[in-house]
């Protein structure tokens, strides 16, 4: 299996040099040259480690033996993303992992990958989070030997919980507060990549959704949400739209999944262009629902590729915040503790479903990342897990910097 760049098709590498590399030629993003067509009930008959071996083995087969993808996927995934009922709809709750968000799918197999495939050369991981991306890559890259990881994330706009579960780690775990918007972030990191003395200086990569390892993984649990609940109408909480992407690989390899509802907050790119076909980001404004603020989304390229090359659409929906306060009201109705992110997704759903379909809403992130504004809006308080408390107690070892690419260029050449 070879993955190609969207933007240069001609430039085709192996899945080790797409995971080491990140980024294609031009800041174009790699993208797996076939999708493997797995048969529904063959899997469903499968337990889960086994069913996610399968399903990795279709793309990565040529990169690792069974024995070792059977490790990884154990040293990966070891908590699960339950499908909790909701009314007549149901929460993919993916806040089991380590760092309380979907993001430890991701950033804990792209860990495993580059653990086995890293040529032996010190390497610079660089990363923009707008709250969640951030903790899951310091986790899940902390203490490796020969590893850097920087994070850049938008100074003061992120929860507390959010910034103290990465901002305390040290050692090999760098953060960095950026005067400016997650967008500013991720532009700074693309700057790097363009930058090829810089790359080749540090050994430059990113572990943000960019990095096509990550997507892989995401795809597992829509596999799970399909074989568990067949054709769901499926509503995605997006930011940098990495999970749709995973959510539409997982469709095209067969998963039985009626269709997708993007669902943003105010910053409403995407739900503007499918209105209207005009891709015009706005500035990126502070939301709730923090870690969807992006208005230039990554991962836009591979999602329209996926529609296009499928002849499917996509529904939008920008959700507002006052009805985002309202959906978390109408899920705490339904007993179900729910954070912006998802009452987004809920939202969404819920105004986009047709006479007799059910479906399904992501909830990317833990209740108590959010604590402040779940316990201002629902006025109940909300406990923090083990994790977090500790974490909230410790010192934040964030440096600050501008929005100015010297600056961080200056930063990333220092020992
Ligand atoms: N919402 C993300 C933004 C980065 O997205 P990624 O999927 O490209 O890492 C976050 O929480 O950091």
């Amino acid at each position: 299996m070879q993955f190609y760049n969207l933007k240069h098709p001609e430039q085709r590498v192996s899945f080790s040099q797409a995971v080491r590399q990140g980024l294609g030629k031009d800041q174009g993003l790699f993208f797996p040259e076939s999708l493997p067509m797995l048969d529904a009930s063959e899997l469903a008959e499968l337990p889960r480690h086994q069913r996610y071996q399968k399903i990795l083995s279709g793309f990565l087969k040529d990169t690792f033996s069974e024995p070792t993808l059977s490790e990884m996927i154990a040293k990966a995934f070891p908590f699960e993303a339950p499908l909790v009922p909701v009314g007549p709809h149901f929460a993919l709750e993916l806040f089991h992992g380590p760092t309380l968000a979907f993001k430890d799918f991701g950033a804990r197999f792209m860990a495993q990958c580059l653990a086995r495939l890293s040529d032996g050369k010190p390497i610079t991981i660089l990363t923009a989070t707008s709250g969640d991306t951030g903790a899951a890559v310091a986790h899940a890259f902390h203490g490796l030997k020969g590893v850097r990881v920087v994070v850049l994330y938008p100074e003061g706009k992120i929860s507390r919980p959010q910034e103290q579960l990465f901002c305390t780690l040290g050692g090999n775990i760098e953060t960095l507060a950026v005067e400016g918007s997650f967008d500013d972030c991720q532009a700074l990191v693309k700057a790097a990549f363009d930058d090829e003395e810089l790359k080749n200086a540090i050994g430059l990569n990113s572990a943000n959704s960019i990095n096509i390892s990550r997507l892989l993984a995401q795809i597992l649990y829509f596999w799970d949400l399909a074989l568990t609940e067949p054709n769901l109408v499926v509503s995605v909480p997006s930011g940098n739209f990495g999970d749709l992407t995973a959510g539409l690989m997982a469709k095209a390899m067969g998963a039985p999944i009626k269709r997708f509802i993007a669902a943003t907050n105010s910053n409403d790119t995407v739900p503007r262009y499918l209105a209207n076909g005009q891709w015009q980001p706005h500035a990126t404004v502070a939301t709730l629902s923090n870690a969807m603020d992006v208005s230039r989304p990554n991962n836009w390229p591979r999602v329209e590729h996926l529609l296009t090359s499928h002849g499917w659409s996509l529904t939008g929906e920008a959700v507002s915040e006052a009805d985002t306060k309202a959906s978390m009201q109408t899920l705490q109705i339904l007993d179900y503790l729910g954070e912006p992110h998802c009452a987004v997704a809920f939202k969404a759903l819920l105004n986009n479903l047709e006479d007799k379909e059910r479906g399904a809403f992501l909830c990317t992130a833990h209740p108590a990342k959010f604590a402040e504004s779940v316990s201002t809006i629902l006025g109940i308080p909300v406990p923090l897990p083990k994790a977090l408390q500790d974490a909230m107690e410790k010192p934040n070892l964030s440096k600050k910097l501008g929005n100015d690419w010297q600056q961080l260029r200056h930063y990333l050449l220092q020992a």
